[in-house]
């Protein structure tokens, strides 16, 4: 059975009572429509933690004005009953009124990491993030939380936050799970027409081929930018949004790749917009 919690003080006394008998917590911080991504994150944390927590929060503020808030799938009975199949102990459900009962007068705010890539594109979006992550940290108090590399900038930023912030969290990313044709599992994957689904493995097939010319090679970004942008434009009619080099985890831009990097990708669809990226690391 997996216990619902909806209220922060209900959520603190189960963490209070948990830490008396000294078992570790693990925490997986979701938006809900749970799939498989989701779920290797909870296996990971049920093999390294006592117990595990699962929250459930379509958090308003990392969504722009223009953003699906409203449409975000909810699911939770569904979500609940496959956490149970799961054997995952908590889902800490809470309503937006509950999480922010008043507009917030303190809140955080991300620097220079949050003025690219999905930042840029998002203003304002990681600065939500890491406030209800923060607010999801405090509560909770978990020994380790795990978060999906799908969202390599968000893994980034809040590793950097825990450190700036003296978190006694330790941070655990999970490598993206995939669908068998390559397409990253995401919530915003039901958005997709069928033909858009079946285009859409254009993605992570960009991103084989920049990975194969950087293993035979190729350290010039634009030349692997340029040759992602030619694979997108023909096999997908989807508007590429973004194609960009960074380096990971400081998330700078670099004209060569001459240190770990992360290639990441946005493209719009009729209703979803789609991210997936590759780590690339130069072993010799
Ligand atoms: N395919 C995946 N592989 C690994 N981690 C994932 C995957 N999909 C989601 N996650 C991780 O699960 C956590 C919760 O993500 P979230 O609830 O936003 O799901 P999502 O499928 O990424 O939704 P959306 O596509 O709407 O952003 C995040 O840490 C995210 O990186
Ligand atoms: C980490 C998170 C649950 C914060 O709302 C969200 O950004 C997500 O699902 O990746
Ligand atoms: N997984 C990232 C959450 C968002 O897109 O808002």
């Amino acid at each position: 059975m997996t216990v619902k919690v909806k209220t922060i003080k209900e959520m603190q006394a189960i963490v209070k009572s948990l830490k008396t008998e000294q078992k570790s917590i693990g925490l997986v911080p979701t938006m809900g429509a749970l799939h498989e991504g989701h779920m290797t994150l909870m296996k990971r944390a049920q093999s390294e933690n006592d117990v595990v927590i699962a929250s459930v929060f379509v958090n308003p503020l990392q969504f722009g004005p223009n953003e699906d808030y409203d449409d975000y799938p909810r699911q939770i009975d569904q979500d609940q009953a496959l956490l149970a199949e799961n054997g995952i102990d908590y889902v800490f459900a809470p309503e937006p009124e509950e999480m922010y009962p008043s507009p917030l007068q303190i809140q955080m705010t991300v620097g220079a990491m949050a003025q690219v890539l999905e930042g840029a594109k998002r203003p304002g979006h990681f600065d939500g993030v890491v406030t209800v992550v923060n607010k999801l940290f405090n509560i909770i108090q978990p020994d380790q939380a795990y978060f999906g590399k799908k969202d390599a900038q968000q893994l980034a930023i809040i590793e950097q936050m825990v450190t700036e912030m003296n978190h006694s969290v330790e941070i655990v990313g999970i490598d993206i799970v995939r669908e068998q044709d390559g397409l990253a599992k995401s919530s915003r994957n039901v958005y997709l027409t069928e033909t858009e689904r079946l285009e859409a493995v254009a993605l992570s097939q960009s991103l084989q081929i920049a990975k194969t010319l950087f293993d035979n090679g190729e350290r010039n970004v634009e030349v692997i930018e340029s040759a992602i942008k030619k694979y997108l434009t023909a096999h997908t009619a989807g508007k590429i949004d973004e194609v960009a080099i960074y380096s990971y985890p400081e998330l700078k831009q670099v004209e060569k790749i001459d240190t770990q990097v992360f290639i990441s990708l946005a493209v719009k669809y009729s209703k979803a917009r789609l991210i997936d990226n590759i780590i690339l690391k130069d072993d010799k």
